[in-house]
C-alpha cells in the first residue's frame, strides 16, 4: 500500500519528466530543430533539478530515478542509502582536524546537497551543533573574510538605502516567513564583527531546521551591513564589508526602519523577524520600537531569558525551594542578564508576589559594580528597577561572600570570573547552588563545568552556554547542562510560523520557560541538571513549539483559519522531514504523501515494473 502511494506520489512530482525518458532513446541527430531544442531544454531542466541543492540527493537516486531524470552516467553507479550517505558524511567531517575545517566542509555540504546536511545534523545534533553553531561559529564568524566562498545569505548595506525591498527581492526564494537578522556589532562575546556576522545568521537558521524543523527554503539570514568600528576589520584588505565606522544616530535608525518595512512590503506582515547580536543599548530600545508593530523578536533579550528563566526553574524544582527565596545575582547586565531578568520579575507577578518583593532578592553586579540607587546614570533604563540601597561595591568575591546567592548567572563575556574563591563560597553556603556561565563561546565562559564541580565537591547545579565535557568527581561522572536559547527561539519560530501572529508578546516567552522547564522535570529528570540533554533539542522545540501555538491561539492572536482541533497535529505538520520524495512539495504544511519514505532498495525492486 504504502509502497503503491508512493510510486504514485513519485509519478506525479516527476510526471511531467517521464517524456524525457521516452525521448531519451531517440536518435537525436534525427530530430527536426525545435524537437531537438525542446529535448534539450527537459534535459537541461532535469539537470538543474538535479544539482539544486534542495532536490540533488548525489549518489542516493535510484537507478530509476536516474533514469527517469536523465542523469545516468552523472553519478557514480554505486547507489547508496541515506544511511550509507550519512555515514560517509561523518567519516569526511571526523578526517577534518579542526573545528573551522569541519565548519568549511559542513558549507559545502550544504550548497550541494541541503536535504542530506540537514540530515547530517539532525541526526549528530550533539557532534555538529559545537560546529554551526556555537563555539565554532564564534571562530567562523573572526575568519569569515576569509573563508567567504558562497553568499550563505543576503547583505543590505547602507548603501541600499531607498531601494531595500528591491535588494530583499533579490533574495531566489520568493516565500520568505522568517528573517534572522544581525548588523554584527556583538556577535556572541566577541564584539564588533561587522559583515562577518553572517555565521551568526546562518547558524541561528540552521538550528530553526534542524531543531525547529522549519523547512529552510522559507527562512532568510541577513547581514545589515552599517560599517564596523572594529580597526583589524578595517585594515583587512579581505574584510567583505563596507569598510567604513558604523552609521550612528539617526542614520543608523532610519536604515533599520527601511529595514523592517521593505521586510514587510517583500514578505508580508507576518514574517518573523529575528534580531540577534545587535549592540545593548540597540537591542532593547529595537524591542520597545518594533515588539507591538511587527512579528518581532530579539534572540538575545527574548530568547535568553526564556532559556535563564527554565534554568531557574528548574533550580526551583530541584532545591524544593519557592524562586522567591532564592537570593539570584547576575553577574553582566547586557541584553541577556537583564532579559533574564526581567522575565523572572514576570514570573514572579503572575505568582502575585508584589513587584517589591519580587526585585528584593534580585542583584545585578555590571563593570562598576552592584548596581545601587545611588549611581548617577543608567545607561539601560530598564536596569533601575534592580539597583539596591547599599554602599557601592566593585568586588565580586566579596559581593557573592556577603549576599551568598543561590543562583549565581554570568553574561559578562569576561572569561573565567566566577574564580575559585567564588566557587567555594557557593558551595559553602549552599547545598545544591545554581551556577550558569552563559558567555559564549567557550572561552568567555565565567567558569568552566570543571572548576564549578570542583570547587563545590560535585553539588553545584551547572550550565554554560557553550558546550563542557563531562567531569568525574569522586567516581560520579558528572554531566553539565548547557544554558543556551538553542532550547527556546527554534520552538518559539515554530510556534509562531503555524499560527500566525502579528506581533509576539513576552508572554511568549514565559510559556517558552515553562514549556523547557516542564520536558526537563517530565521527560528527561535528572536531580543535577538544569537543562534537557542537548541530544533532545529537538524534541524540547517541538514541545516549545506545540505550546506556544496553543498560547497563540489561546488568546485570539493567530490569524490562521480554520483554527486547528488539534494543535499537535497541526505544528506536526509544519515539520520539515529530510526523507521527502525527490521532488519537494510546495505547499506547506506539507501533505501527508509527502512524509512518505522512499523504499529501500529491496522494496523498490519488489515494486519495479
Ligand atoms: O548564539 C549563542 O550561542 C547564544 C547567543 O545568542 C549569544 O551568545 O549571543
Ligand atoms: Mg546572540
Amino acid at each position: 500500500m504504502a509502497c503503491g502511494a508512493l510510486k504514485f506520489g513519485l509519478r506525479q512530482n516527476l510526471s511531467s519528466l517521464l517524456a524525457s525518458k521516452h525521448q531519451s532513446s531517440v536518435n537525436k541527430s534525427r530530430l527536426s530543430p525545435p524537437l531537438r531544442s525542446w529535448h534539450a531544454s527537459v534535459l537541461k531542466t532535469d539537470y538543474r533539478k538535479v544539482v539544486d541543492p534542495k532536490y540533488n540527493k548525489g549518489t542516493a537516486f535510484t537507478h530509476k530515478e536516474r533514469q527517469i531524470l536523465n542523469i545516468i552516467g552523472l553519478y557514480p553507479s554505486c547507489h547508496r542509502t541515506e544511511k550509507e550517505q550519512l555515514f560517509a558524511v561523518y567519516t569526511n567531517f571526523k578526517a577534518h582536524k579542526t573545528n573551522l575545517g569541519r565548519y568549511i566542509y559542513l558549507r559545502a555540504l550544504r550548497a550541494r546537497q541541503e536535504r542530506l546536511y540537514y540530515s547530517f545534523i539532525i541526526d549528530r545534533i550533539e557532534d555538529v551543533m559545537p560546529i554551526i553553531y556555537t563555539p565554532t561559529v564564534g571562530i567562523v564568524c573572526q575568519n569569515f573574510s576569509h573563508i567567504y566562498h558562497t553568499s550563505m545569505g543576503l547583505y543590505v548595506s547602507k548603501y541600499d538605502k531607498g531601494h531595500m525591498t528591491h535588494v530583499l527581492n533579490n533574495w531566489p526564494e520568493t516565500d520568505i516567513r522568517a528573517v534572522c537578522v544581525t548588523d554584527g556589532e556583538r556577535i556572541l562575546g566577541l564584539g564588533d564583527l561587522g559583515a562577518n556576522g553572517m555565521g551568526i545568521s546562518v547558524g541561528k537558521l540552521d538550528l530553526y531546521t534542524a531543531l525547529g524543523r522549519i523547512p529552510p527554503q522559507y527562512l532568510l539570514p541577513v547581514v545589515l551591513d552599517v560599517g564596523t568600528n572594529n580597526q583589524q576589520l578595517l585594515c583587512d584588505p579581505m574584510y567583505i564589508g563596507v569598510r567604513e565606522e558604523r552609521c550612528k544616530g539617526e542614520e543608523y535608525d532610519e536604515l533599520v526602519n527601511e529595514f523592517m518595512q521593505s521586510v514587510v512590503k517583500a514578505f508580508g506582515v507576518q514574517t518573523l523577524i529575528h534580531f540577534e547580536d545587535f549592540a545593548t543599548p540597540n537591542a532593547f530600545r529595537f524591542i520597545k520600537k518594533y515588539q507591538s508593530e511587527y512579528c518581532y523578536i530579539n534572540d538575545d533579550i527574548q530568547g535568553t531569558a526564556s532559556c535563564g528563566l527554565a534554568g531557574f526553574l528548574a533550580a526551583e524544582h530541584i532545591t524544593k525551594k519557592p524562586l522567591n527565596e532564592h537570593v539570584i545575582m547576575f553577574a553582566g547586565a547586557g541584553s541577556a542578564a537583564l532579559g533574564v531578568g526581567n522575565l523572572l520579575v514576570k514570573e514572579l507577578l503572575s505568582r502575585k508576589i508584589k513587584e517589591e518583593d519580587a526585585v528584593k532578592n534580585i542583584y545585578f553586579i555590571d563593570v562598576d559594580g552592584i548596581v545601587t540607587k545611588g549611581r548617577k546614570k543608567f545607561v539601560i533604563p530598564d536596569i533601575k528597577r534592580f539597583a539596591k540601597d547599599l554602599p557601592p561595591e566593585k568586588n565580586l568575591e566579596k559581593l557573592v561572600e556577603d549576599l551568598k546567592p543561590s543562583i549565581l548567572l554570568g553574561a559578562t563575556g569576561q572569561g573565567g570570573i566566577f574564580t575559585e574563591k567564588i566557587l567555594r563560597s557557593m558551595g559553602k553556603n549552599h547545598k545544591h547552588p545554581a551556577i550558569l556561565a552563559c558567555s559564549n563561546p567557550t572561552n568567555k565562559a565565567e567558569c568552566t563545568a570543571e572548576q564549578a564541580y570542583n570547587f563545590t565537591e560535585g553539588r553545584a547545579l551547572y550550565a554554560s552556554g557553550s558546550p563542557f565535557p563531562p567531569v568525574v568527581i569522586n567516581g560520579k561522572r558528572l554531566t553539565p547542562s548547557q544554558a543556551n536559547n538553542a532550547f527556546s527561539f527554534p520552538g518559539v519560530a515554530l510556534g509562531v510560523l503555524c499560527t500566525k501572529p502579528h506581533t509576539i508578546t513576552d508572554d511568549v516567552f514565559l510559556v517558552t520557560a515553562h514549556a523547557i522547564a516542564e520536558y526537563a522535570r517530565e521527560f528527561a529528570p535528572n536531580e543535577n541538571a538544569l537543562y534537557p540533554p542537548v541530544k533532545e533539542a529537538a524534541n524540547v522545540a517541538f514541545h516549545v513549539g506545540v505550546a506556544v501555538a496553543k498560547y497563540v491561539i489561546s488568546c485570539g492572536a493567530a490569524t490562521i483559519y480554520p483554527i486547528p482541533k488539534d494543535i499537535t497535529k497541526h505544528v506536526k505538520d509544519y515539520q520539515y522531514y529530510t526523507d521527502l520524495g525527490t521532488a519537494l512539495p510546495s505547499v506547506w504544511p506539507y501533505p501527508e504523501l509527502a512524509r512518505l519514505p522512499l523504499p529501500d532498495r529491496d522494496e523498490e525492486m519488489e515494486c519495479a515494473d
